[in-house]
């Protein structure tokens, strides 16, 4: 076997403090709720976490690297239930039972201990469809897993449906038609440029799949879709297979890439049919929301950053710049699919705060929209950096508030938390028996630096700068990726 595993985490930010694994599963029922929770929210809050289960053997392994534990906040007649699960990955379960890190680098397969058939470490979604929750990772097929225990069914392929060795971590449900959306990229393993795009009825049934060829191997960790087009944003960070086989990282910066977005058709494209779009070097965070203009152009609303976000994946030289002088703004492109290929029109920035892990009303996805919620970080706004520097650990993006924005009126509300919190990615939760967008509840997790606890934050959209709930939990919960709300009602 190579390397030995240590017995304890490393002395390094992103597995201190309030970034220690936090490795619990478990349940705990009836967490205390300051305030009150609205009768009319009955459902699900699902997230996930990457949370290792066991010290790496490799130095200075990035968070994106951990097992992926997924908690459940259940909510109904104002009572919450809190329950966490780890996903049982193959990762999971071999390391489990050698009682030691089998899995090597990020996405480096080449690093490994053993050599195992699925790296996934499901860490960075979960998304309910077709009745069952997929735990997400780009690099691997979903593991589906029980709504209501937690528990793990499987790799899941969708009956062998799966074209493609990788499934993105932001599929997109369309709201009218109730189809999953997806695509993989590095589609036909490491290194490969190749993008396939399938779509997924509501019963389960695969209804396209198309081949894509991307002019670069770069990651694409979101995308967009409307309600005739598909938009992928390539990031231009790129992978390389002789890099990967010397033991490398799986991405390097690249600062002489642009930004591409290819364009196709959302039903019956071809594989020829793809238009690469460019624009300049810059990095391509979440996506806000995409939808057709009346003159047939697309918006595309996205986080964008003119500086390499993943400051741990450096350029060729070693370079990246310093976080704090990182910032991501929500950035609209307008794109006209029926144009030649080439370079975009210059964006227009909608809000220039530093902001990312950004959310709608879903019921507005892939169409005409006006409400966008997100994390925003605002040192104006009076956090304590001085007594939560030494406990928060690091390795991952700080955001101290969470934002409204309406594009319509073009004004901004934003909540602060306290000023010893953090806070996580929003979920927004419709009001029951109302239609109208924004009509209804925002929840985050917020990490309280002074407690070293975790609480979830309720808001009511109609008055969103004070919190109608604090719900705390006994533990903490290190930083996450992504989540879902499932409504019962
Ligand atoms: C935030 C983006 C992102 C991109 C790639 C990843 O593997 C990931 O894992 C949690 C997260
Ligand atoms: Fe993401």
């Amino acid at each position: 076997m190579a390397s030995p595993a240590p017995r304890h985490f490393p002395d390094r930010p992103q597995f201190s403090d309030f970034m220690k694994p936090c490795r619990f599963e478990g349940e705990v029922q009836n967490l205390e709720v300051h305030g009150d929770i609205p009768s009319d929210i009955n459902g699900t809050f699902y997230r996930v976490m990457p949370d290792p289960q066991l010290p790496p053997f490799i130095d200075n392994d990035p968070w994106l690297n951990g097992d992926g534990n997924v908690s459940a906040f259940r909510i109904k007649n104002g009572s919450v239930t809190f329950q966490q699960k780890y996903v049982r990955t193959e990762k999971f379960v071999r390391e489990r039972e050698a009682s030691r890190a089998l899995i090597g680098k990020y996405r480096n397969k080449f690093t490994d201990a053993v050599e195992f058939a699925v790296r996934s470490t499901a860490n960075t979604n979960i998304v309910s469809f077709n009745g069952q929750l997929l735990a997400l990772k780009e690099d691997s097929p979903p593991y589906a897993m029980d709504p209501e225990t937690l528990e793990t069914k499987g790799l899941y392929t969708f009956d062998g449906q799966l074209p493609s060795v990788t499934f993105t971590a932001h599929p997109k449900t369309d709201p009218v038609t109730g189809e999953l959306i997806c695509f993989g990229y590095e589609a036909k393993g490491d290194g490969s440029p190749d993008i396939c795009y399938y779509t997924i009825g509501p019963d389960g049934n695969f209804t396209q799949t198309v081949w894509l060829v991307s002019p670069v191997c770069g990651m694409i960790h979101d995308f967009a879709v409307t309600e005739n087009w598909v938009l992928f944003p390539v990031i231009p960070h790129l992978s390389d297979l002789e890099r990967l086989k010397q033991g490398g990282e799986h991405w390097q910066w690249s600062p002489k890439t642009p930004f591409y977005i290819g364009v196709i058709p959302r039903y019956g494209a071809k594989s020829s049919d793809i238009k690469w779009f460019t624009y300049k070097n810059s990095f391509p965070g979440h996506t806000v929301n995409a939808y057709e203009q009346d003159d047939g152009k697309i918006v595309f609303d996205l986080g964008l950053s003119d500086k390499n976000v993943f400051y741990w994946w450096p350029d060729a030289q070693g370079n990246s710049p310093e976080p704090s002088k990182i910032h991501t703004q929500i950035t609209r492109f307008t794109v006209d699919p029926n144009a030649e290929e080439g370079s975009l029109p210059e964006p227009e920035v909608l809000h220039d705060g530093n902001s990312e892990f950004y959310r709608i009303d879903d019921r507005f996805s892939g169409r005409k929209y006006s409400h966008s919620y997100f994390d925003l970080m605002d040192p104006r706004l009076g956090t304590d950096f001085t007594a939560i520097g030494p406990v928060m650990g690091g390795g991952y993006p700080p955001y101290n508030s969470l934002a409204h924005y309406d594009e319509s009126t073009g004004k901004t509300e934003v909540y602060f938390p306290g000023r010893t919190h953090l806070v996580q990615e929003p979920v927004f939760i419709p009001r029951a028996g109302s239609t109208e967008e924004g009509d209804g509840y925002l929840m985050a997790l917020v990490n309280n630096y002074r407690t070293l606890s975790s609480e979830l934050h309720l808001l009511d959209c109609r008055d969103f700068t004070k919190a109608r709930a604090t719900i705390l939990l006994p533990l903490r919960l290190r930083a996450g990726l992504h989540g879902n709300w499932v409504d019962n009602n």
